[in-house]
């Protein structure tokens, strides 16, 4: 049976630069592809914490470069620049492959803008790995230089933390939604969206800050009523005790044990309890809505039930 279907897809899963993310768009075309092929809507949300990183980067390297010259890039805009080469790629890669199929479908990315709250505790405690992974030296180096704050992201390295305040309300929901209901292929929310503050006069002021894709996934699964959410990632499940020697796949979760295993710190934090965290709230939100983690080539295997993590009520 057809389903709505709001797929969330990690931002490593989009390689490190231009060259490997017009590859990886292609795989991940696929999967998605192969959902609508099924008869399913699907709408895609994507990350960013690679490229946001990379692109903060290289505008605080122009500024440094010449002060009087280049201004200051806010991270708002650097999210806006992701969603902007992401969709580029991404819009590209999913309608060559549905022409490729012979699906006569419109595809569309929408600049997505998402309310934040200024007051969100997450403003002064930074949680969300952005950009590459480097050595601890390279992580204190830049501490010291630059003054940002660090993490060791799941054994895999250092990386650069932001704020990740929860995403309150999408701004273009109405225009996604009626190019959902108008059948069109939609990318939107990428890296979470681009996190705004209402300044009460119309005005939408950006904020320093990324959201996390997983929960900004979630809340537009709710808000367009869809029946899945799918998370992929770079793991096919979700595990408990994950890198240790009796570390454990886990096949299924309700919400109240995948809260139960987040307080119990058994999910990375910024990487795979996000994704829990999001897919528990969505299971809970409505009776018949589940959600699924798994791997990206792995998509069409989990929703037909073979394989992946399942979050259920
Ligand atoms: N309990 C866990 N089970 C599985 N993976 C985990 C767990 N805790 C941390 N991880 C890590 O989280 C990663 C997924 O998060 P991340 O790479 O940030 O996601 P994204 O695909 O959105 O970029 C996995 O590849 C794995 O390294
Ligand atoms: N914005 C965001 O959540 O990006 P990642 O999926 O790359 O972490």
């Amino acid at each position: 049976m057809s389903k709505r279907i709001v797929v969330a897809l990690g931002g490593n899963a989009l390689g490190k630069n231009l060259p490997e993310q017009m590859q990886a768009v292609q795989v991940t075309s696929k999967a998605i592809v192969d959902l609508i092929e099924q008869g399913n809507e699907v709408v895609v949300v994507h990350g960013n914490g690679p490229q946001v990183g990379m692109i903060a980067n290289a505008m605080t390297e122009l500024t440094r470069s010449d002060p009087e010259k280049y201004i200051p890039c806010p991270l708002s805009v650097c999210g806006a620049m992701s969603q902007g080469y992401i969709g580029y790629d991404l819009q590209n890669a999913l309608r060559e492959e549905m022409e490729r199929r012979g699906i006569d479908k419109g595809v569309a990315t929408v600049l997505t803008q998402v309310e934040v709250d200024p007051a969100d505790p997450a403003f002064e405690n930074p949680t969300k790995p952005i950009g590459s992974f480097m050595s601890k030296e390279e992580a204190e180096s830049l501490k010291e230089s630059r003054g940002y704050d660090f993490v060791e992201d799941s054994g895999r390295g250092y990386r650069r933390v932001v704020a990740s305040p929860r995403p309150k309300r999408i701004v273009e929901l109405d225009t996604i939604s009626s190019l959902v209901a108008a059948n069109h292929v939609v990318i939107a929310c990428g890296g979470g969206g681009i996190p705004v503050e209402p300044t009460g006069n119309h005005h939408l002021k950006g904020a320093a800050a990324v959201i996390d894709k997983d929960f900004a996934a979630e809340l537009l699964a709710e808000s367009l009523d869809a029946d899945y959410l799918v998370i992929l990632t770079a793991v096919e499940k979700v595990a408990v005790r994950f890198g240790k020697p009796d570390e454990e796949w886990l096949d299924a979760l309700t919400p109240e044990r995948a809260h139960e295993l987040a307080d119990a710190g058994e999910f990375g934090k910024g990487s795979m309890e996000p994704k829990v965290l999001a897919a528990a709230a969505f299971a809970e939100s409505k009776p018949g809505r589940s959600a699924l983690i798994t791997l990206l080539e792995k998509a069409r295997d989990g929703i037909d039930g073979k394989t992946g993590t399942t979050i259920r009520a």
